[in-house]
């Protein structure tokens, strides 16, 4: 379903030199895998994920979407992609402060046009009680605990029934118990959903719980297991 062909990003610095965040990256992701993405801090995963999100352009080789290239799409093209096939969980939740739990988890739809206002809100209502959020619909974040609000992002990032969940470091700002009870939750409900998971994580007793593990070090894949 995603393929990396040969891919690699170097940014350049300040200073004019070049500097290789990812390089000849071959993999090939199937669909309803789970999968994590391990390594050491600036081995390069976020960068791998934000490519697989289509939320970063490679500098060199090919990401295929179906076995579609993607690299000829345009920002609205790879926008609308992202939209209908993508659900994205970070650390740091990136919940809109001043919108309610409903609307969090219902913004995503608002990019198709298959729903009206009623149906978004719908959907929103029965993704947050999926995630045992029903006595919080109208909280805003500021009003919510970590944990909560990282439900609110998982009920966002399945709202639009996506078949690839991208999910870097979600529990990343938890506190051990809270994290474990919302990475269960998340594993779960991309199962339920049958979509794709790619998970990076320092945790190895959660990476062992994935289909296979891809091991980074500077930049390249170094294992797969
Ligand atoms: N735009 C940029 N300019 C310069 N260096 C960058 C840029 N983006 C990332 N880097 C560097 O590239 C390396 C890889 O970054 P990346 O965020 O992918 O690592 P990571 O494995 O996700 O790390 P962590 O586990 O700490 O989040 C890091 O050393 C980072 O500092």
């Amino acid at each position: 379903m995603i393929a990396f062909e040969g891919v690699g990003k170097d940014v350049e610095l300040h200073n004019g030199q070049r500097l290789t965040l990812l390089d000849r990256v071959d993999l090939a992701v199937g669909a309803g895998e789970f999968v994590a993405v391990v390594g050491r801090s600036g081995s390069g995963k976020s960068t791998m994920l934000n490519l697989i999100g289509l939320l970063d352009t490679p500098t060199r080789g090919r990401i295929l979407l179906d076995g579609r290239d993607v690299s000829g799409c345009s920002d609205s093209e790879l926008s609308r992609l992202r939209g209908q096939h993508l659900g994205f969980v970070f650390q740091q939740f990136n919940l809109l402060a001043k919108r309610t739990a409903i609307a969090n988890t219902a913004a995503p739809l608002v990019f198709t046009t298959a729903y009206d206002a009623k149906e978004r809100t719908r959907r929103a209502v029965e993704q947050l009680r999926r995630v045992g959020l029903e006595h919080r619909m109208d909280a805003l974040p500021s009003t919510m605990s970590g944990g909560e609000q990282q439900r609110v992002a998982i009920a966002r990032a399945l709202v639009g029934k996506p078949r690839i969940v991208l999910a870097d470091e979600p529990t990343g700002s938890l506190d051990e118990s809270t994290g474990a009870q919302v990475m269960r939750l998340l594993i779960d409900e991309v199962r339920h959903a049958d979509a794709t998971l790619l998970l990076v994580t320092h945790d190895l007793d959660l990476a062992r719980e994935a289909d296979r593990v891809v091991r980074l070090e500077k930049g390249k894949v170094l294992e797969e297991s």
